[in-house]
């Protein structure tokens, strides 16, 4: 355990190594486009920080670029020159700093004198005189005061304060505002209910998920994981809640394959597929967009519960072999195939039920992701919209008449879930949406239909959206 205590106050010449590591893994993120959850991960594990240690840097890492817009924000107003003419790794300390400063409780004083040392040694004597200054600078004022020197009025810019207060992209709040507003049930919720949702989701957004298990049919039970020291969740019927945290790996179960870990949405939104009314024959399952495989595992021990059979199919090989892992501990003959889901190579209507869990942006699992929001573009979204149509009008091909597609995505962009749909669908008279509520038995707020909106802030679930389609 490293010493962060107030008589530690004098500056070291050693920095600090939890906040060391913290520094290097933010750099990694930001300047190779690394995923903060790996990184860190492996960060840790190499330079055996544990315990305490352990999770003062997974605070300072997934803080500090979850509100890494904010403090840019604040730190443009403290340095003398554009915050794009600093070194990126400068930067990346002064954020590291202000998050220390702004939302931890490191005392002001050691917070600055560890920063200005732990520049010494990163990038040279020079530069510690600039950190000092400017995050003095920053210390001068809390979290709120900040908020209200440098963000717009909510009265007079609602978006442009919570982008800035609530640490999201202006145009990612403008997507989630579309989307709930559009979901609003009728009669329409007044503009202030859907501000309120807004700002709900978003503070959702800033809290990291609870680990939530998934015990995957005829090979565990919730019970077990109950057993185990989780707790039952609240919809799914495979879900349970690690509430405290800790390493799922610890779990026999997990260990074993016989249970996963797995967003309660995820699991509603494959159950919703399985359990959709299918007349006649119901042998084949198709998963068009498998990798890493979370849901096809979840789908094929389901098969295995009736006479199914599951074929898995992802283009990236190294994401196929996560699938075929995640596929292991399930018996039955279910297979992967590495190829694109856009050229199949399966007879049309050849699949009884079909999961096209299409690529898309991720808004609706920031929550997971500390990076991710700073990351995604609005371009990423149109980028995305000719394979997500292409995706979905293949699953309907693959699908019998009387069988059916769920068209599913993390994200609630209405330019990935209902226009999507939409689009596809106009030119698709051989395909029905049908009213998807009731394949989510229990759970609330579900909105007007036909399809289904999950939300963080309402279900403490990703934002999972899921169309079903029936050819007729
Ligand atoms: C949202 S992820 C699927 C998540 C998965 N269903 C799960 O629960 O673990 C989308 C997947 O689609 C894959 N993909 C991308 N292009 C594809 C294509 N043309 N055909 C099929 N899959 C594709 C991506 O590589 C990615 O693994």
């Amino acid at each position: 355990m490293s010493d962060r205590s107030p008589r530690n106050r004098a500056p070291q010449r050693r920095p600090d190594k939890v906040r060391q590591v913290a520094y290097r893994v933010i750099r990694q993120v930001n300047g190779e486009d690394g995923y903060a959850n790996l990184t860190l991960n492996k960060a840790l594990r190499d330079q055996r920080v544990g315990g305490r240690d352990a999770a003062f840097c997974t605070e300072l890492v997934h803080g500090t670029l979850r509100w890494q817009g904010t403090y840019d924000a604040f730190l443009a107003r403290s340095v003398s020159r554009p915050l794009a003419d600093l070194d990126p790794e400068l930067l990346d300390l002064l954020r590291l700093g202000a998050h220390q400063l702004l939302r931890m409780r490191v005392d002001s004083y050691a917070a600055v004198n560890e920063m200005v040392t732990l520049t010494r040694s990163e990038v040279g004597q020079s530069r510690s005189g600039l950190v000092n200054a400017v995050l003095r600078k920053i210390s001068q004022r809390n979290l709120d005061q900040w908020i209200a020197t440098v963000a717009p009025k909510p009265e007079e810019d609602l978006l442009g304060y919570l982008a800035i207060a609530k640490a999201h992209p202006r145009w990612v709040i403008e997507a989630f505002a579309d989307a709930l507003g559009e979901r609003a049930s009728a009669p329409a919720l007044p503009a202030e209910s859907v501000e309120q949702a807004v700002e709900d989701l978003l503070d959702a957004d800033n809290e990291p998920p609870k680990v939530t298990l998934v015990a995957r049919p005829g090979l565990s039970d919730v019970d077990e994981l109950i057993e185990a020291g989780a707790s039952r969740a609240r919809w799914s019927p495979y879900a349970a809640v690690l509430q405290g945290g800790g390493d799922p790996g610890r779990i026999q179960a997990v260990a074993t394959g016989r249970a996963g870990v797995q967003d309660e949405g995820s699991q509603l939104v494959a159950t919703a597929l399985a359990i959709a009314k299918v007349d006649g024959k119901d042998a084949r399952w198709l998963d068009l967009c498998a990798g890493p495989g979370g849901k096809s595992a979840l789908l094929a021990a389901i098969a295995n519960q009736g006479e199914a059979v599951l074929t898995a199919v992802e283009p990236l090989e190294h994401r196929a072999q996560l699938v075929r892992s995640n596929l292991r501990a399930i018996p039955g003959d279910h297979q992967v195939l590495v190829g694109d889901g856009t050229k199949p190579t399966w007879p049309s209507g050849w699949y009884d039920r079909v999961l096209a869990d299409v690529p898309c942006s991720g808004l609706g699992a920031l929550r997971r992701r500390p990076e991710a929001r700073w990351r995604r573009t609005p371009e990423d979204v149109d980028e995305l919209r000719p394979l997500q149509e292409a995706l979905l009008a293949s699953a309907i091909t693959s699908v019998r008449p009387g069988g059916v597609v769920a068209y599913v995505t993390c994200s609630p962009h209405p330019g990935e879930t209902r226009e999507v749909v939409e689009a596809v669908l106009a030119s698709r008279p051989d395909a029905v949406l049908e009213d998807a509520r009731e394949l989510f038995p229990g759970v609330p707020s579900l909105g007007d239909g036909p399809d289904v909106q999950l939300w963080p802030h309402v279900h403490g679930t990703d934002a999972m959206y899921l169309a079903l389609i029936r050819r007729s």
